[in-house]
């Protein structure tokens, strides 16, 4: 039976999976969701044994049931594969009382290569599915991770080009640096003088605008989304979180059918949504714990149910999760409404109009397989020191928030704290963690990311990962800057439209 999506707010809007990549957003501004949740027989007597190749497969061919079973097989083997620097792709560890699902170890250092490292297979055998013969420009917003890896994986794909937006004072400068090199003659990065939330409004928008993506057609043009709003790079997601159950059984720290927990640190509401489809799926999860960083938006939001985004927004030392508007909640406020269209497009319309909602009370009660807290600056730090001092075990500081706040929580379920970046993608912030007192004068973390390098691989003994080698000194390829007001007309400017 094929899987349909529909929009989270027009039911009748409905496509195929490789459709619904394509276009990436819904035109009415709603993202899609699957028509009927597929179920799955997860097997773990014998998905214990199972590579991630093989977990991803199976994960793939059930939701996008539109390609055939050997095109993902083709799509999965060129996507995790050499780029990864572990064969077992997404390592779990035991790191004194938590399980850390480590997913960064491919080519950006980011979880997001998980997802962006088979987005451009998905997007092309989906064009060609679908006779789609007219160029697809991914248009992307970021706070630093997803920009770098939507790059590095649609580098060069014929038929493609790629635009990312990032806040350029909200990154981090090893995040900033791993984008303005990069290569490839389909890319463009740009720096606003806003925050995520802007961009990300900004982009929203051009999707939205009929009047754009005529001018698009007209050019031989559509748009498509490099970020987690795309059910083809939300899904992927889902099979890594498999994959760590599947490894907790394998090294015999549950048994079959045991609840656990996942710690998830959570900005766009992406990675911990895969999380809860694996769990929708049949996966034995206890609770997803939502774990924040001074932008503490959905820590409010799952303890009253108020959604209010009219607050400060913070640049804080976890850089990826400053966000105030996380835009997969939407596909989660679908469910609670028992996919009611109407009432999930009118929330979303009070959070753009008012910059807050409400649910009911009955939604809310809907909300018990999440649990959220947030880690503030300082807990951030002392949950890096601590883990370090105690375990020799280096957080960056997105995975030390998912850290701190499971032990706030302290449940009583094992739990898989997800670590969704390498230190070295902010070597400052985790050195003046680490760091002992008495070298706190030469090569200290204040004289920033690139001097800190050498003193955190010292110290931590952690490899030098080759996505952070040479990249001080790489050619400085991007120098766009502009104001919020001016995307749309960078967009066209770059695409030849104006
Ligand atoms: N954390 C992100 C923000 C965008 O999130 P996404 O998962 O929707 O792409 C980033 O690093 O850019």
């Amino acid at each position: 039976m094929t899987t349909f999506y529909h929009s989270t707010r027009n039911k009748n809007n409905r496509k195929t999976a490789s459709q619904a990549i394509l276009q990436g957003l819904a035109e009415d501004g709603g993202l899609f969701v699957p028509v009927n949740f597929p179920q799955l027989d997860l097997d773990f007597k014998t998905l214990q044994n199972a590579t991630y190749q093989e977990i991803a497969t199976l994960v793939l061919k059930t939701f996008f049931d539109d390609f055939t079973e050997s095109e993902i097989r083709t799509m999965v083997d060129a996507a995790y594969g050499k780029k990864f620097d572990q064969p077992e792709i997404a390592p779990l560890k035991k790191v004194g009382g938590v399980h850390v699902l480590e997913l960064f170890h491919g080519e950006t250092l980011a979880f997001k290569d998980m997802a962006l490292s088979i987005l451009p297979h998905l997007m092309q055998q989906a064009a060609q599915k679908n006779g789609v013969t007219r160029e697809i420009v991914i248009l992307t917003a970021t706070s630093g991770d997803t920009g770098k890896a939507a790059m590095a994986g649609f580098a060069d794909v014929p038929q493609t080009k790629i635009i990312v937006f990032y806040p350029k004072n909200g990154v981090s400068p090893i995040q900033a640096q791993q984008m303005l090199t990069q290569q490839g003659g389909n890319v463009h990065v740009v720096g606003i003088d806003g925050n995520f939330d802007q961009a990300q409004t900004a982009v929203k928008a051009m999707f939205n605008s009929t009047e754009l993506r005529e001018k698009m057609a007209q050019n031989g043009k559509q748009f498509s989304s490099a970020n987690s709003m795309n059910i083809g790079r939300l899904i992927p997601q889902v099979a890594y979180y498999i994959y760590a159950y599947a490894q907790m059984v394998k090294q015999k720290q549950i048994s079959i059918g045991e609840e656990i927990n996942f710690s998830v640190p959570t900005g766009n509401f992406g990675n911990i949504l895969a999380a809860y489809y694996a769990k929708k799926l049949g996966l034995p999860v206890h609770q997803l714990i939502c774990a924040s960083n001074k932008n503490n938006v959905l820590t409010d939001f799952f303890k009253s149910g108020r959604y209010d985004k009219n607050r400060a927004f913070h640049v804080t030392s976890s850089p990826s999760m400053d966000i105030l508007v996380s835009s997969n909640l939407e596909r989660l406020i679908f469910e609670l409404t028992k996919e009611d269209d109407q009432a999930t497009a009118k929330l979303l319309t009070e959070l753009s109009v008012d910059g807050h909602y409400e649910i009911t009370a009955p939604m809310q009660d809907k909300l018990k397989d999440f649990v959220a807290g947030w880690a503030s600056e300082d807990e951030i730090i002392q949950e890096i020191k601590h883990t370090f001092e105690e375990t020799h075990y280096v957080f960056d500081p997105h995975t030390a928030v998912a850290s701190s706040v499971y032990h706030q929580l302290a449940p009583t379920q094992k739990t898989v704290v997800v670590s969704t970046a390498s230190p070295y993608k902010f070597p400052a912030v985790v050195l003046e963690a680490i760091q002992p007192k008495e070298e706190r004068t030469s090569s200290s973390a204040a004289d920033g990311d690139f001097s800190a390098v050498a003193a955190l691989q010292r110290i931590s003994g952690l490899a030098l990962p080759e996505a952070i080698r040479g990249l001080e000194t790489a050619t400085v390829r991007h120098h766009t800057t502009v104001k919020v007001e001016q995307m749309q007309s960078e967009v066209e400017r770059y695409l030849g439209l104006s």
